[in-house]
């Protein structure tokens, strides 16, 4: 059984606007026909059905499907390719009705719209606008619950795409999917792309806040599971060299796709299942974090240096995690925020993976965190051949290795 765990009233505490949620929709009359209505059940997952067509008491029942409609952020700075993105999806040949979701800040004002789709009759949008900012201010906030409805109201959709503004932080965008999931919802958390200009990303990255946070570029960057270095037809090949080293300095375990036009391959961006359990991708991120050159050097370069800016930091352990243990130091990293490096200052995470070995468990354990939130998920079995192992990357601020690795030793005595 697999449950978020989270700091309780954590939603409370984080200072996101209140929303004014406004849709409008471009689906046509006859996609609408088309679409049975989605209707979502009382528990985990979402029941499909088609409308009896006569009283039904001595039929058997109608089949029903079960599924969960994957939702994929779009993030990244001021006008980096988002849209350009956008576009591009839609336009590709990717047999999904997708929904299209802008989260943009600024009152009122046309909201640029990725090219109208359609005609095809092969694609279809929905746009749901969210004006002010905002889309989660509670568990079950006006966000997800807008979403729902436009479900219910509008018919099906299997995909929806959501763009952040590009001052947004992601984290608690993702934080609200990933944990609605848990919460008999529809939706769940598919994956974080994150779309940096080649040309300014060094600038926006090396912006000082004046309250001395992680500035807004740096947050997406670290919280991405795919980050697309676009307009590579701007920079030269040594610039865009600084700019992979740079981005692979703050998040190491992204998967990183240079770009024109923010074309790649649609693979590469939807159906990621980058935040479960049981998908290999996941298992194979953490790994390939812990085992590309690039990471071993930082490990090593880590474990006696501190970098106060945003990093990535990979602890890797023999033996078994004894549970408790493991959660305490948790708790304390992410709730209590009382782990402090060498300096006295405060970790502080925005992203976290990590493949477990725990001692009461038979199988692999996948952790996954955001901010505060994190999932302990039962995964694969160890296969008899390899050592069991505990591997986590840590990306966050103040990271400190030898603290981080010093705590999660004392949980494999
Ligand atoms: N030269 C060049 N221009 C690009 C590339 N990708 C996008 N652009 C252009 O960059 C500009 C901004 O692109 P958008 O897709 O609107 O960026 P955005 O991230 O949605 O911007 P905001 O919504 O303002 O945050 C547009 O004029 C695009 O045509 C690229 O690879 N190379």
């Amino acid at each position: 059984m697999r449950s978020v765990h989270m700091l309780p009233c954590v939603f409370q505490n984080l200072p996101w606007p209140t929303s004014t949620v406004s849709f409008t929709t471009t689906m046509s009359e006859s996609s609408d026909e088309e679409c049975p209505d989605l209707v979502p059940s009382l528990c985990n997952d979402v029941t499909l059905t088609e409308e009896p067509v006569t009283d039904p008491p001595t039929l058997p029942e109608a089949p029903t499907v079960t599924t969960k409609i994957p939702v994929t952020i779009i993030t990244g700075y001021l006008g980096a390719g988002k849209t350009t993105l956008l576009n591009y999806i839609l336009t590709e040949q990717h047999g999904k009705r997708i929904a299209v979701i802008m989260n943009e800040f600024g009152a009122g004002g046309e909201i640029e719209k990725p090219i109208s789709l359609g005609e095809s009759g092969e694609v279809f949008e929905e746009w749901l606008e969210l004006r002010n900012g905002c889309l989660c201010c509670s568990v079950k906030d006006n966000g997800v619950k807008a979403i729902e409805n436009l479900m219910l109201k509008k018919g099906r959709f299997d995909y929806i795409l959501l763009e952040t503004t590009g001052l947004a932080d992601p984290g608690p965008v993702a934080s609200i999917f990933w944990l609605d999931s848990e919460l008999c919802s529809d939706l769940y958390l598919d994956g974080i792309i994150t779309v940096v200009d080649s040309k300014y990303c060094l600038q926006h990255l090396h912006e000082q806040k004046a309250d001395g946070k992680v500035n807004e570029a740096v947050r997406q960057v670290a919280m991405a599971d795919v980050i697309l270095v676009n307009k590579v037809d701007l920079v030269s090949a040594p610039e865009l060299s600084r700019v992979q080293e740079e981005i692979r300095s703050i998040n190491s375990v992204a998967k990183l796709l240079e770009t024109h036009k923010s074309r790649t391959e649609l693979a590469a961006l939807l159906d990621l299942h980058a935040f479960e359990g049981n998908s290999d991708r996941c298992d194979r991120d953490v790994f390939a974090a812990t085992v590309s050159p690039h990471t071993d050097s930082r490990t090593s370069e880590h474990s006696h240096h501190l970098d106060q800016s945003v990093s990535t930091v990979t602890v890797e352990l023999s033996g078994d995690m004894d549970r408790d243990m493991f959660e305490n130091f948790l708790q304390d990293l992410l709730w209590e925020k009382s782990i402090k490096n060498t300096k006295g200052e405060t970790m502080d995470i925005l992203r976290l993976k990590g493949l477990l070995s725990l001692r009461d468990c038979p199988r692999r354990c996948l952790l996954q965190a955001v901010h505060e939130l994190y999932d302990l998920e039962e995964t694969s079995a160890w296969p008899e051949s390899e050592t069991r192992i505990n591997r986590l990357v840590f990306i966050g601020r103040n990271l400190d290795h030898g603290v981080l690795a010093g705590r999660l030793a004392q949980a494999v005595k």
